[in-house]
């Protein structure tokens, strides 16, 4: 049996503040939180306070994307925020990667804070073969370019990828079960895909080894969000 509680993380994909809070309120099961690019563009880091006063885990998702001296200096910053959960685009590099985990573990340090999980993104599970092989111009394989992506990450010290459910048996195989596996693209059969295009049933995508998985429209645009997240608990509790 698995609980939601520990698995499922829900974004906070909303640009006001108040809206972020009212979602923790219907939602108190919910104990780890995603802060994105919308809702930290447009608020700032305030509900991270928030969050932490509320004794919730904090994924924040800002996917850096930056030469080494620029990542590491924002690694440092968020290490500061004593958050769980930190995103880095793999693409970055090698020497970028490793200068962000340092700064991050030296940041957090500074704070007093322990060192958060730094996560590569692999392949963001909006695109699919042929955008990788058409507009991105990979002559590789979606599965071994998402792979590759997760190996360089754990090869520069990175704590784990984001990657689609559909990757995620091949990169536990790989890559080991310390790897820490975020998964994202993760629909159940009732709800509508949108602009995810590699997904897997909340069911399939912990069958395939993720650690967690990120599930957002399905309970957040729900239009009853409590009612949506026991659908999903319900589904998790059977495998
Ligand atoms: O880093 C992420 O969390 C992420 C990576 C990725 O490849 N795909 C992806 O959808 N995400 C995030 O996961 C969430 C998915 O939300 P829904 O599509 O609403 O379930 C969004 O907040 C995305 O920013």
């Amino acid at each position: 049996m698995v609980l939601a509680a520990e698995k499922v993380i829900v974004p906070l994909d909303v640009s006001r503040e108040e809206d972020a809070i009212a979602l923790l309120s219907q939602l108190p099961e919910v104990q780890f939180w995603k802060v994105g690019l919308e809702l930290f563009v447009s608020t700032g880091a305030g509900i991270l306070p928030t969050l932490k006063h509320r004794q919730k885990r904090i994924f924040l998702d800002l996917k850096f994307h930056d030469i080494p001296n620029t990542v590491a200096g924002a690694c440092r910053a968020a290490g500061k925020y004593g958050v769980d959960l930190l995103t880095i685009h793999a693409t970055c590099g090698r020497k970028a990667l490793q200068a962000a985990k340092t700064a991050l573990v030296e940041g957090a340090a500074e704070a007093g804070y322990p060192p958060p999980k730094l996560i590569a993104i692999t392949l963001l599970t909006s695109l699919n073969s042929r955008d990788l092989a058409f507009d991105l111009k990979v002559p590789i394989e979606l599965p071994e370019y998402a792979l590759q992506m997760a190996v360089l990450a754990k090869e520069s010290g990175l704590d784990g990828a984001v990657c689609s459910p559909q990757e995620a048996a091949q990169l536990r195989q790989v890559c080991g079960d310390e790897f820490l596996l975020v998964c994202p693209g993760v629909r159940p059969k009732w709800a509508e895909t949108g602009d995810q295009s590699r997904t897997f049933t909340p069911s399939e995508a912990i069958k395939a080894g993720a650690d967690y998985l990120v599930i957002g429209r399905p309970i957040t645009a729900a239009t009853n969000p409590q009612e949506a997240w026991a659908k999903i608990g319900d589904e998790l509790a059977n495998i």
